[in-house]
């Protein structure tokens, strides 16, 4: 059952010199029990598309297309009508979890917060004491044990906070999480647990996620599917497993080739980088973003930006090598 379904999104901030296109025509979906990952280097979209979705950006900021929540259109939602939408049925994980949480309030009466706000009509009369338990319960789900509802931020770890803002994530109940780098400043074995935690939550209690991260390598193992983005588009999207190894578009390649294969110690394949930047959205190259930094781009790539399709079953990619039996092909397999 799809639960979110964005088409067409384009987001602009407005600048001093004019309108930044941020998202530049996006089309995603995520189900019912099912992880979307989003990757994509620094720059290139992913936290807009995550603020898109719950409209948590600029008032200024111009955004077109459609973006459906169970079938209603969050665009054109009236703001009490988004008001109660926010975390009873989608919420956001933000990166940096000491900034996310209030240092001078205690960890129970920040989690007792949206529940007092969004909950139930009768959890939000019961009053905060009532919610006692229903907090300890939520802290324990996400491994806090329930006595550090009396502590404050400081005196939890950085693995242990990111935990309590999952556990507010999931306090209103809601169907749809966005998780927006929710790992970055932690090491990498509380970095493990956190996405094993939100994997779990997905299969026991048949959430859908949208996990953005910059790391393909840790998406791949936790997500269902992967889509990459570059300059603003999804360049490509398909199902995780195949996405790391065996990815269509130059940039997913390069990408992947960036990070190393855990686990795969017969290959010993070094990360290779990727030379240059990306572009700056004011000032994007005719034809695909990634022609200028692309291995095997050909005249054409300069002046045909190729929208997604088809790449393989159940994967799509924008490219102009993608979805053609010719010599085109064979350029990009010689990548691998
Ligand atoms: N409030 C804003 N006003 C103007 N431009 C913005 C604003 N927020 C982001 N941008 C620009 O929009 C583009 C996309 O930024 P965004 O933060 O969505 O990328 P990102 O992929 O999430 O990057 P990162 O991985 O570094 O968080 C960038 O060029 C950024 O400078």
């Amino acid at each position: 059952m799809t639960l979110l379904e964005i088409q067409d999104l384009h987001v602009d901030y407005k600048i001093a010199g004019g309108l930044l296109p941020a998202v530049r025509g996006v089309d995603l979906t995520v189900g019912k029990g099912q992880i979307l990952g989003v990757a994509g280097e620094s720059g290139c979209g992913k936290s807009t598309l995550a603020s898109a979705v719950l409209r948590l950006l600029p008032a200024s900021t111009r955004v077109r297309g459609r973006i459906s929540l169970h079938g209603e259109d969050v665009l054109g939602m009236s703001w009490g009508r988004l008001r109660a939408v926010r975390w009873s049925e989608a919420s956001i994980v933000f990166q940096g979890a000491m900034s996310g949480l209030n240092p001078v309030h205690r960890i129970g009466d920040q989690i007792a917060e949206p529940i007092l706000l969004h909950g139930t009509p009768a959890q939000r009369k019961a009053g905060r004491k009532a919610l006692a338990g229903k907090v300890g319960e939520l802290l324990e789900s996400v491994g806090v044990p329930a006595w550090r509802a009396q502590s404050y931020p400081h005196e939890l770890s950085g693995g242990q906070r990111q935990r309590v803002m999952i556990a507010m994530a999931l306090a209103c109940e809601p169907d749809l999480i966005i998780a927006d780098e929710p790992t970055t400043a932690l090491d990498v074995m509380v970095q493990a647990q956190v996405m094993a935690l939100l994997k779990s939550l997905v299969t026991e209690r048949g959430v859908g996620m949208m996990l953005i991260s910059h790391d393909l390598s840790v998406l791949s193992h936790v997500c269902d599917r992967v889509a990459v983005m570059y300059a603003g588009r999804v360049v490509e999207e398909g199902p995780a497993a195949t996405l790391f190894s065996d990815a269509c578009h130059p940039y997913a390649k390069a990408l992947a080739g960036a990070f190393p294969v855990i686990g795969d110690m017969a290959s010993r394949r070094a990360p290779r980088g990727l030379p240059g930047d990306p572009p700056y959205p004011l000032d994007l190259p005719g034809g695909c973003p990634f022609h200028p930094r692309c291995a095997v781009a050909i005249e054409q790539c300069a002046t045909e930006d190729v929208r997604l399709r088809p790449a393989a079953p159940g994967r799509a990619a924008a490219c102009v090598h993608v979805g053609v039996a010719s010599e085109s092909a064979t350029a990009l397999e010689n990548l691998r």
